[in-house]
């Protein structure tokens, strides 16, 4: 049976978009699935695959694969995409929370709700002071922990070009400490405006840029008195607007395109 899918990018983070709204698939998706789709040789490839399915107290629901097939809760840059695929406003049904896109001069604004900055709310195996883990690997020293929906660490360095985060992104991520693996963000201050941000993504990882990751490493940044409350956060693949308002909620705003469509065989990857 043929399926529809949408190519779809935020800042060159890309996705495969299966628009389950009107027709169900032909089947549950399944990790296994998701990974054949995601497989940049033998699938269509990218970096999430987005499932959109019909909600009772929302737009639409967004279900989240990583590359690696793993069914996550929050994707910022694919929040964006699909917001635009539906016109600017939406009401997102996720398994990380209710969000709400809208369209805005930057592109799509997204309210990406309240941090959780608990230690067992990021999750993390121990007790510890999520704004300065007592940990290290290689230089890479007293991470910041926050969750946004989904578990991610920050370290602050010097300069994150030089940090070799292809060997360390995968050992931090599959560390022990991050019962439910952990997101990797390597950030360098510019000024108390703007940060430069390189990400190993868990279930993917490097990517051009990442949603979530950018607004976790900004309220780090913010929690820790090195930046105002409103930055841009620049990926390889360009620039974020991330705010964390008086009202604790996190907004973050860039750009999202289509690339474009096509149809693949279900029964080729089940
Ligand atoms: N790798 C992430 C999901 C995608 C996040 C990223 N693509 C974004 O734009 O937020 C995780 O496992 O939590």
């Amino acid at each position: 049976m043929r399926v529809e899918f949408i190519k779809m990018h935020g800042l060159g983070n890309d996705f495969v978009v299966l628009d389950a709204r009107e027709t169900p698939l032909p089947a549950a998706m399944t990790p296994q699935v998701a990974a054949a789709l995601a497989d940049r040789h033998t699938g269509i490839g990218c970096d999430q695959l987005i499932v959109l399915e019909p909600a009772k107290d929302a737009d639409f629901t967004m279900r989240i694969y990583n590359h690696d097939g793993g069914e996550v809760e929050a994707c910022g840059n694919a929040t964006r995409a699909v917001g635009m695929l539906a016109g600017g406003n939406a009401r997102i049904a996720t398994s990380g929370g209710l969000l709400e896109t809208r369209a805005s001069e930057g592109g799509i604004a997204v309210d990406m709700g309240e941090p959780r900055l608990d230690w067992d709310t990021i999750p993390l195996a121990y007790a510890m002071d999520t704004l300065s883990l007592p940990v290290g690997w290689d230089g890479l020293e007293h991470p910041v922990a926050v969750n946004v929906g989904n578990p991610h660490i920050v370290f602050f360095v010097e300069d994150n070009d030089v940090v070799q985060l292809d060997q360390l992104g995968p050992e931090i991520e599959h560390d022990p400490l991050f019962p439910d693996r952990i997101n990797v963000n390597v950030a360098t201050i510019e000024d108390r405006h703007t940060l430069r941000l390189r990400v190993w993504e868990r279930g993917a990882g490097l990517t051009r840029a990442c949603g979530t990751g950018a607004c976790a490493t900004a309220v780090a940044a913010m929690r820790r008195g090195l930046t105002e409350r409103e930055v841009t956060v620049h990926l390889p693949g360009g620039p974020l607007v991330i705010g964390w308002g008086e009202d604790n909620r996190i907004t973050m705003t860039g750009p999202a395109a289509e690339s474009f469509r096509g149809t693949f065989d279900w029964s080729e990857y089940s």
